[in-house]
């Protein structure tokens, strides 16, 4: 099976170097593309796998296509490579927000194999959540093979399409709200004199010892809240202050704007 990466930036290089050390791919069945044939061959040397000269060799060569280019690129590239994979088996990826199902198969065809797979930046480190919509011409073996694909580099979920922006707000978004919420704390010790690198470290060995724990001992949010809260005691305090300052409604409002950017750009 050859895996062919149109784009090869940040994603689609953690999704190689994760297939190829979990063994699950070899660095022979990898070719890549990046936006210049030079530009694809340094990337390729550096990763140990194959190059193409452009897209529509890559396509040519490949079993599984995954687009791996910025969704403003995505527009080119689809109408690049439509010949070849209308009439073809070939299984196309999309990781890319904001292109549902139908407007890819817009520019390949509807009989096109589209899985969308919306990673996130934690596939760096093979700790992706990784949401998986498939078009409805998938065969249950086709889909077992994209779902192992992407259990190499975390944990995945099938998911009706309706579902997917969700899921792209709360896994493929939140790594950056997460660290905005670490930001907040380290910061808001600095500004009690703590120094930044030994508030960021506490901060952060707090935050992954409460995931941990919630892990661990199967805890509802609700439940460790009241557990760290003691009566009269100082993270009441700070709860009500955050409850008081609409910190949960924030984050309604945030996973409400990304679900409306990504519906708005399938159907631009
Ligand atoms: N970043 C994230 O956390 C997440 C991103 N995504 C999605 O992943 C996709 C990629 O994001 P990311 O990896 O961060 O982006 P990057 O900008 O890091 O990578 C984009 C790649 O596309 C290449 N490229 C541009 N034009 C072409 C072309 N015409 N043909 C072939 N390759 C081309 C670029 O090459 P060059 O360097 O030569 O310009 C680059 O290697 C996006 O669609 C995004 O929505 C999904 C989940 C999480
Ligand atoms: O910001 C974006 O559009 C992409 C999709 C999920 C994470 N990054």
């Amino acid at each position: 099976m050859q895996i062919g990466f149109i784009g090869a930036g940040n994603m689609s290089t953690a999704i190689i170097k994760g297939l190829i050390d979990s063994r699950f791919t070899s660095p022979e069945q990898v070719t890549l593309t990046k936006s210049t044939a030079e530009r694809s061959k340094a990337q390729a040397d550096q990763l140990g796998v194959a190059f193409s000269s452009n897209n529509t060799e890559l396509v040519q060569q490949a079993d599984i296509i995954i687009l791996g280019v910025k969704p403003q690129k995505l527009p080119d590239v689809l109408n690049e490579i439509a010949s070849e994979i209308k009439d073809s088996k070939k299984i196309v990826v999309s990781i890319a927000a904001g292109f549902n199902i139908t407007k890819i198969q817009s520019f390949l065809g509807d009989e096109a194999k589209i899985v969308r797979v919306m990673p996130n930046m934690n596939i760096a480190i093979r700790r992706s959540v990784s949401g998986l919509s498939f078009s409805d011409n998938f065969s249950v073996e086709e889909k077992q093979l994209v779902s192992e694909l992407f259990e190499q580099l975390g944990v995945t979920y099938e998911l009706a399409e309706k579902d997917f922006v969700t899921f792209t707000a709360i896994a493929g978004c939140s790594p950056a709200f997460t660290a905005m919420y670490i930001d907040g704390l380290t910061r808001a010790a600095v500004k009690n004199g703590l120094p930044y690198e030994l508030a960021q470290a506490i901060t952060l060995e707090a935050v992954s010892g409460t995931l941990e724990l919630m892990k661990d001992k199967t805890l509802s949010s609700w439940d460790l809240i009241n557990q760290v809260s003691s009566p009269g005691g100082t993270t009441i305090e700070g709860v009500a202050s955050l409850e008081n300052d609409g910190f949960i409604p924030s984050l309604f409002h945030a996973v409400d704007a990304t679900i409306k950017k990504d519906q708005e750009m399938s159907k631009e």
